[in-house]
């Protein structure tokens, strides 16, 4: 089988007597899209934090492109190639959708900034910019400011600052929360092709994208991962339907 891109094992992480993370092992094949799917507060988004350096796990480790990474901070992971959209905005309202996706593809360089070149006239930052923002649609957009975007437009900028990264992984985390219909068919449609680019661990309450779009599915419950497989599997597994579905099964 092909390695993984990367590779959760072990992972736990208690807060006081709460088990967020119950001994988690998963891993992101490429070419995949797995989705994490469970109830809120199920520990998601703790998971997410441990895997791209936010939080510290209390054991167990994180592997990404072959390399111990538990170790390492956010912006080391993010320099790796760990490419991150978030559940809550992380963009600059009052700068330009451009601004945006220069300062992304300047954070998360892997080149030392050059200090006497004003930001914005960097010519190979600035078509790195424009490359991801034509990707996702909002060339077009790039000289408005942020805060005049739509929600869904704003989501499709996280995803282009993400792909200033020319990231080996993604982990998107509530990629489609906030779209209407017709936008989180657009952006299903994109994360299809993306997958073949870098593969992607998706956190997704709409499960409609969720089937659409997994190779594998891993159902997080009180922190435990209770199932791993297909779209298929997990349709029919009795526990998820059980525990998470909520259907007698
Ligand atoms: N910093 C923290 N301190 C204490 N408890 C925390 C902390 N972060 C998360 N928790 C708790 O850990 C559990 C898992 O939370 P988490 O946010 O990871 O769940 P989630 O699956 O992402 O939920 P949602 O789908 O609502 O975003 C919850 O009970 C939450 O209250």
């Amino acid at each position: 089988m092909t390695e993984p891109v990367l590779s959760v094992r072990n992972v736990s992480r208690k807060f006081g007597a709460l088990i967020a993370s119950n001994n988690v092992s998963l891993d992101l094949r490429p070419g995949e899209i797995h989705a994490l799917i469970g109830p809120n507060g199920a520990g998601k988004s703790t998971l997410i934090k441990q895997i791209a350096g936010g939080l510290r796990p209390d054991s167990g480790e994180v592997h990404f492109l072959g390399r111990d990474v538990t170790a390492l901070s956010t912006v080391q992971r993010a320099r790796m190639g760990l490419g991150r959209t978030f559940q809550i905005s992380a963009l600059a309202m009052e700068d330009t959708v451009l601004q945006n996706a220069m300062l992304g593809a300047l954070g998360a360089g892997r080149r030392p900034y050059r200090f006497f070149r004003p930001v914005l006239k960097d010519r190979d930052l600035r078509e790195v910019a424009e490359t991801a923002l034509d990707r996702v649609g909002l060339l077009d957009h790039a000289a408005i400011r942020t805060s005049d975007l739509s929600h869904g437009q704003r989501r499709q900028l996280e995803v282009a600052v993400a792909l200033t990264l020319k990231p080996r992984a993604f982990i998107m985390d509530e990629p489609m929360a906030g779209l209407g219909a017709s936008g989180s068919k657009r952006l299903t449609g994109f994360l299809d092709e993306l997958r073949h680019e870098a593969p992607i661990l998706l956190v997704e309450h709409d499960m409609d994208a969720v089937f659409a779009l997994a190779d594998r599915i891993s159902v997080l419950v009180y922190g435990e991962v209770i199932a791993t497989g297909t779209v298929e599997d997990i349709r029919n597994h009795a526990e998820v339907r059980r525990a998470y579905l909520g259907e007698d099964a």
